[in-house]
């Protein structure tokens, strides 16, 4: 059963109106697209979603799997009657990401990875994170977190920037964070990488200590076709340390997908 997805639709409406999905990363709501969204919404429909458990959507208690999260979003489009559309996902979104794109590839018109690996480590780490915050929220593990998202010059420089962060953190319930890492401890798409046919964009921050570098070259390599790009300076979460670039390489990446004779 889907759960129900909070969610924001941005800009025109029309059959002939590309549609691009932004899915963001554990412990994250759809704010951290803003500054895409702003750009984006001038010439797409863009649809940004919190992930079950994250942000406004519904909290389903138990382990999830990245094929519910892509689940939930692919009944919420059915909801919306998109048929076909862009994705982009950062790090537990570009997993989902990587799922539809492998599982429903007539729907994907093109994919963006952000920040994100096709197997995030050893499962164990993700098991006992999971065990820490239901045990003792997200505030256990909210300081960590954000520490990972921007480079460490820029949260000394704009304390305020990782306030507003640590708030998007601390906001997630403790089940839902918990659900997605239970979802990430079970995620291995590296045999599944080759079944990727869409244009695909594999985006990496050079001070990136989660999903760093050569994490997404392994997906691109896998990837036949795919573009790999890394920006510089950026940790896990580029959208919001260095949006301006961020949105150019997506703008860059999705003009690219839908040149005629491209979908
Ligand atoms: O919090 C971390 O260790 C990074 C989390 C991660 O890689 C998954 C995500 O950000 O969605």
């Amino acid at each position: 059963m889907p759960a129900t997805l909070s969610y924001e639709v941005s800009g025109p409406r029309s059959p002939e109106t590309p549609v691009v999905v932004l899915l963001g990363s554990l412990g994250s709501d759809r704010r951290m697209w803003d500054a895409q969204v702003r750009d984006l919404r001038v010439d797409h429909t863009v649809v940004a979603v919190d992930h079950r458990g994250h942000g406004g959507s519904e909290v389903v208690p138990g382990p999830a799997t990245i094929a519910d999260l892509a689940g939930d979003v692919l009944a919420l489009l059915d909801s919306l009657e998109v048929d076909r559309f862009h994705v982009t996902g950062l790090s537990l979104g570009g997993a989902v990401a990587q799922w539809l794109a492998v599982n429903t590839p007539e729907r994907i018109l093109s994919a963006a990875l952000l920040c994100t690996a096709a197997r995030f480590g050893e499962p164990s780490g993700w098991i006992e994170r999971a065990a820490a915050v239901r045990e003792g929220g997200t505030e256990a593990v909210a300081d960590a977190v954000v520490a990972w998202w921007i480079t460490p010059a820029r949260a000394e420089a704009e304390p305020e920037l990782v306030a507003r962060l640590r708030e998007m953190v601390v906001g997630t319930a403790a089940e839902g964070y918990a659900a997605a890492c239970d979802a990430l401890s079970g995620w291995d798409n590296r045999a599944d990488l080759g079944r990727i046919s869409c244009p695909t964009l594999v985006l990496a921050g050079d001070e990136d200590p989660s999903t760093p570098p050569d994490v997404l070259r392994e997906i691109a390599d896998g990837i036949p076709g795919s573009r790999f790009v890394t920006l510089s300076p950026a940790a896990h979460v580029p959208t919001v340390e260095i949006p301006d670039r961020v949105t150019e390489v997506l703008r860059e990446h999705l003009t690219a997908a839908s040149a005629p004779g491209r979908v």
